[in-house]
């Protein structure tokens, strides 16, 4: 497929990931697949898999991957890692949109932001510069007021991530169900979906749609499961 010439229209995205997989393409620092070009192979493989979308970190990975790959692309921009760190302010969010994301996704907790703005401010100008928005979220609270002030979607990305959201070991499918349940856009299940079965419940629990990162696009994480698994373990007679 030929990728139409950017920008295009993101208004009916939302329906064209209704009950489909978005597979998160990122790697920490540090990891030898934080490259772009690493990246990039990863989408391409998530599209060929049957992906219906990408979700990629920092402008240069989503200009790269929206050169190649034919998917609407969710796109953040990840400064630091404590706090609100996920699209922080205007200025990541409108870097992330003028790199090709379709939508782009930004933290929408409760806590302060570091420019000061406030979550409406960032959505308004999102919308402005012609994507549209999908806020990460930790609890139903954040979830409804996300919504509230003009979020596109709602993803439940940041449960498990904050001092106010319990960390479980799976995803917080009660979160998905009652935002689902609550608000008038559509609810992303994100974070800790590590089986096709999790990602088939989170649907019929409500979701709109799933992203998986971790259990498809991080194999240094998926070894050390399984080096901390066998580790210890006899050596066979
Ligand atoms: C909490 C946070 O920073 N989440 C990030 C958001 O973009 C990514 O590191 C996750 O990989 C992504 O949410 C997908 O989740 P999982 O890798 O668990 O499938």
């Amino acid at each position: 497929m030929t990728a139409p010439p950017y920008p295009r229209d993101p208004k009916p995205l939302p329906d064209a990931l209704a009950g489909r997989l978005i597979v998160s393409c990122q790697a920490p620092p540090g990891d030898p697949m934080r490259d772009t070009a690493a990246l990039v192979l990863l989408a391409r493989c998530a599209q060929a898999g049957g992906a219906a979308g990408i979700r990629a970190n920092e402008p240069a990975a989503v200009a790269a991957i929206r050169a190649e790959v034919d998917l609407p692309l969710v796109g953040l921009w990840k400064d630091g890692d404590t706090g609100v760190y996920i699209t922080p302010t205007v200025r990541h969010a409108l870097a992330v949109a003028e790199a090709g994301a379709d939508i782009v996704a930004a933290d929408a907790t409760d806590r302060p932001r570091p420019d000061g703005s406030a979550f409406a401010g960032l959505v308004a100008a999102v919308h402005a510069a012609g994507a549209l928005v999908m806020a990460d979220v930790a609890t139903h609270a954040e979830g409804v007021a996300a919504a509230a002030q003009g979020a596109d979607l709602i993803s439940t990305t940041l449960s498990g991530y904050t001092p106010g959201s319990p960390r479980q070991d799976g995803p917080d499918l009660d979160l998905v169900a009652s935002l689902s349940a609550a608000v008038p856009v559509p609810v992303v299940a994100e974070g800790r979906l590590h089986t096709p079965e999790e990602a088939a419940e989170a649907l019929a629990r409500g979701a709109h749609s799933v992203v998986v990162g971790t259990a498809i696009t991080a194999p240094t994480a998926l070894t050390r499961r399984f080096a901390a698994a066998v580790a210890g373990t006899a050596p066979r007679p």
